[in-house]
């Protein structure tokens, strides 16, 4: 198992509110792929985490639970990422909620599990982008700006574009991971197959991949080799 997010290139993301049959989930998790991604924006709740984290946990590949519930944080996970939503209009998505769960888990947790998201979110129709009341008119300046505020003020290991459901703008993926020199670029956004994960792939240092798994499995297990392929932004 390789537990160094700075080596990923390649994740997908497996929401526990969908459903995956035991055979789909195996060509998932024996793809190749760096690192299972466990989450989601609505219908996350303990019970149908720790099932698919059980099921997940009969391979190898490292899993990671983004925590979006303070209720459904499951022990067990590799390394827990919590987002924070830089361009959300409220605060309770950049410090309010993990402000509460830290109340909870605080003085218990391992830190070295811990991995911060800076995250943008650029697709104003997805459940996310609606669910955390976010700013997505952004200029290409808003969002180098963001990008420089969660790798240089907060100190963020990742930076997180987030499309959901949408192809992004490469050209601007490209130019934010261009500036980041610590963090790690994570791209996400209706990648639906090789020819887009390739494009992402030479823009992003880390490309996700999430609702084409459920839709057309073939093509999203086709991802992983066209990543791989794939020159990578800026050698990362
Ligand atoms: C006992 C034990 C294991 C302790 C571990 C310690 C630990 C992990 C403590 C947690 C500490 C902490 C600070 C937790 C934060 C808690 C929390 C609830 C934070 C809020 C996170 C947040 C801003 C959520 C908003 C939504 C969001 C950004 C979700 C991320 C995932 C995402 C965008 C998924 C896309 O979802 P999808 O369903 O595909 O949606 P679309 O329809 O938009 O595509
Ligand atoms: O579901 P898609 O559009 O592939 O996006 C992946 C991921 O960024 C969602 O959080
Ligand atoms: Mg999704």
């Amino acid at each position: 198992m390789h537990l160094d997010l700075k080596t990923w290139k390649h994740v997908f993301k497996l929401d526990p509110d969908r459903e995956l049959g035991d055979e789909e989930l195996e060509r998932v998790c024996l793809s190749g792929t760096d690192a299972i991604l466990v989450g989601g924006s609505t219908g996350v709740t303990f019970d149908n985490t720790v099932d698919l984290l059980a099921r997940v946990r009969r391979y190898e590949v490292p899993c990671v639970l983004e925590v979006s519930e303070q209720e459904a944080i499951v022990p067990g996970f590799d390394l827990y990422f919590i987002p924070v939503v830089l361009n959300s209009r409220d605060p309770q998505w950049i410090t309010g909620r993990q402000h509460a769960a830290l109340k909870e888990y605080g003085a218990i947790m391992d830190w070295s599990q811990i991995v911060t998201e800076g995250y943008i979110m650029l697709n104003g129709e997805s459940s996310a982008a609606r669910i955390t009341s976010s700013e997505t008119e952004l200029s290409g300046r808003d969002v180098e700006a963001y990008a420089r505020l969660a790798e240089r003020l907060f100190r963020c290991p990742v930076v997180y574009m987030e499309y959901s459901g949408i192809f992004g703008d490469m050209a601007l993926v490209k130019k934010v991971s261009g500036l980041l020199g610590e963090s790690r670029l994570f791209y996400g956004g209706g990648i639906d197959g090789p020819d887009k994960a390739r494009q992402a792939a030479e823009a992003a240092h880390t490309v996700v991949v999430g609702n084409s798994i459920y839709y057309d499995l073939e093509s999203a297990l086709q991802t992983v080799q066209a990543v791989r392929e794939a020159g990578g932004a800026a050698g990362r």
